[in-house]
């Protein structure tokens, strides 16, 4: 970084109150890096896996002239969140949605079809076709960027050597472990991606299940849940906890849950899954009581299991190099994503965090950012959530419950979708804003929309809260009408002061 733009973010950071912390984590020029490549032969980064993390982390580093190469072995860039997870879910998401509108919205909007149906082998290659364009956009990204991409299995031989397939060793003087995670199973539970499938076989069933039983209210749970529930599988939800998403503002998730109850979604809270039998045409559940009790059998033609994911480091050779991880398997990193062994970097689902792509992206960029001798930052508490079902549930920042733990004095604002004029206009209005806000200062602390769209909304939200702004910040802004973001700045009235709309 110049001289000059150093002393500006200081500068600002300064102007913005930053903790000592922050302001030493975000200077920091420092890097555990061994440097730059000199011979033709070495890499200055190499990155293992070319998911989200990876593939951003290798495009970086190649545009601060780096000599980069990526190594990934499922034979497509993009990870998980391309092929098999973010890009094909919200592929069905939309297409299921679409169908569901067609048939119960429509009408009331004055256009009438004859007939609507489903045509599944059509929705799944739009979703195939969505996947395949954005992983080969990512390989002509590489070459533009000047990206050396290796497909196979990369496994460290040495703490600067990684073999891809036991063959070739490409050399890295700095090595980036962006693995990434996978389905966690449960104890007794097979997954045969037919009967009994992961969220990779949710995505390619061949016929809408009658009966789906999802093991999880997790992210996963209800965004494909809500998928098979609008082609018309009849959904139910075993959740072990006694909430759905359990890093939800609790006001929100009672009303999102009571949304999805509404669509026809079944809660089975406090329940625990703990036989399965598939030795008939379809599955027998055994359920009890998270804290056990009686027995009951639940059927399904198919069961989703989506209790979470594991850091995903098998192959790997992290013990050959004495890289740590926690008791879970996940890479422990310090705040420049330096691993316990010089010059071995991990970002991504591997590593503590939430388990995001974007905060994936945002961990490659600080890592490289650091190995290059600059500054990079990424704070967590600061990354939006999002479950895209409809309406969509955003968050950023603190829940209520979060705040209250705090102990800080702090005021909530909250704006319901019924009042706004555009959600009114489209006839789409169950959801709400809610903000909470410091007492004292009136600074943000957490923002959480129940919304169409709260997964774009949210990002008023996001730049507020990494300014530090005050609700009455967003409420003098001038919105533009009729939009739902005027439900945002109407929170934010309520929040200092009054809302007008209601
Ligand atoms: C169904 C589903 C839906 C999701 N939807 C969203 C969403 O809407 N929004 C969101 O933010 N997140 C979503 N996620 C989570 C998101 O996919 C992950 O957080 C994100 O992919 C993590 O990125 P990553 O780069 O750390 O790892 P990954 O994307 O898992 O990529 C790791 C890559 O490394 C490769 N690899 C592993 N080991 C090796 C090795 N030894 N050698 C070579 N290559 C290797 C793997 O093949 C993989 O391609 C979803 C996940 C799922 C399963
Ligand atoms: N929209 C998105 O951003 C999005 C979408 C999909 C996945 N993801 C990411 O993928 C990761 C995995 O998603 P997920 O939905 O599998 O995990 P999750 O952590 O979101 O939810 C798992 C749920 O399963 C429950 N659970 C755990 N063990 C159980 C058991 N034995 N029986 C019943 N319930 C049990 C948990 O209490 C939790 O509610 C998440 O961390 C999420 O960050 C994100």
């Amino acid at each position: 970084m110049a001289m000059a733009s150093f002393a500006r973010r200081k500068a600002y950071l300064l102007s913005r109150n930053c903790s000592p912390e922050t302001l030493r984590y975000s200077l920091s020029l420092a890097s555990f890096s061994r440097g730059f490549a000199s011979g033709s032969e070495e890499n200055d980064v190499v990155v293992i896996g070319g998911g989200p993390g990876g593939y951003v982390a290798a495009i970086k580093a190649a545009q601060l002239g780096l000599k980069t190469t990526c190594i990934e072995k499922r034979g497509a860039l993009g990870g998980t969140c391309l092929n098999v997870g973010c890009i094909p879910s919200k592929a069905l998401l939309h297409s299921s949605h679409m169908y569901h509108e067609a048939k119960h919205s429509f009408p009331s909007h004055g256009v009438k079809f004859a007939s609507v149906e489903v045509d599944l082998p059509a929705m799944m290659a739009q979703k195939d076709k969505a996947v395949s364009n954005l992983t080969r956009g990512i390989e002509g990204l590489f070459k533009k960027n000047k990206v050396n991409y290796v497909k196979g299995y990369g496994k460290f031989v040495s703490p600067s050597e990684v073999s891809v397939d036991g063959n070739t060793v490409v050399k890295g003087k700095n090595i980036i472990i962006a693995t990434g995670s996978d389905v966690k199973s449960l104890p007794g539970v097979t997954i045969d991606e037919k009967k009994i499938v992961s969220s990779t076989g949710a995505l390619s069933l061949s016929e809408i299940p009658k009966k789906l039983v999802v093991v999880g209210a997790g992210y996963i749970g209800l965004e494909m849940g809500s998928v098979w529930g609008r082609l018309g599988s009849e959904v139910t939800v075993v959740e072990f906890a006694p909430d759905i998403v359990p890093t939800m503002d609790s006001e929100v998730r009672k009303q999102f849950q009571r949304a999805l109850e509404k669509q026809g979604m079944k809660f089975k809270l406090k329940t625990k899954v703990v036989g399965v039998d598939t030795s008939g045409a379809g599955v027998k559940l055994t359920l009890e009581p998270s804290s056990g009790g009686d027995q009951t059998i639940l059927e399904a033609d198919v069961v989703l299991v989506s209790a979470g994911r594991t850091p995903f480091t098998a192959g790997l050779g992290l013990d050959k190099i004495g890289v740590e991880t926690d008791k879970v398997g996940r890479i422990l990193v310090n705040e420049r994503f330096a691993t316990n062994v010089p010059g071995v970097f991990a970002i991504g689902d591997v590593i503590p965090g939430p388990m995001l792509a974007h905060k994936a992206e945002e961990d490659g960029v600080a890592c490289v950012e650091f190995i290059a001798g600059k500054h990079g930052h990424v704070d967590y508490d600061k990354v939006p959530g999002v479950v895209y079902t409809h309406p969509e549930v955003a968050y950023v920042g603190k829940t209520e419950e979060q705040v209250k733990e705090l102990g800080v004095a702090y005021r909530v604002g909250k704006f319901p979708l019924l009042a706004n004029s555009r959600a009114k206009a489209i006839d789409d209005a169950e959801g709400l804003v809610k903000i909470l806000a410091e007492k004292e200062t009136d600074k943000i602390l957490g923002v959480h929309i129940m919304a169409p769209n709260a997964g774009e909304l949210i990002h008023e939200a996001a730049v507020a809260l990494q300014y530090d702004a005050s609700s009455e910040d967003i409420a003098r802004v001038c919105h533009a009408h009729p939009t739902m973001s005027e439900a945002v700045k109407e929170a934010a009235m309520a929040t200092y002061d009054k809302p007008i709309h209601i």
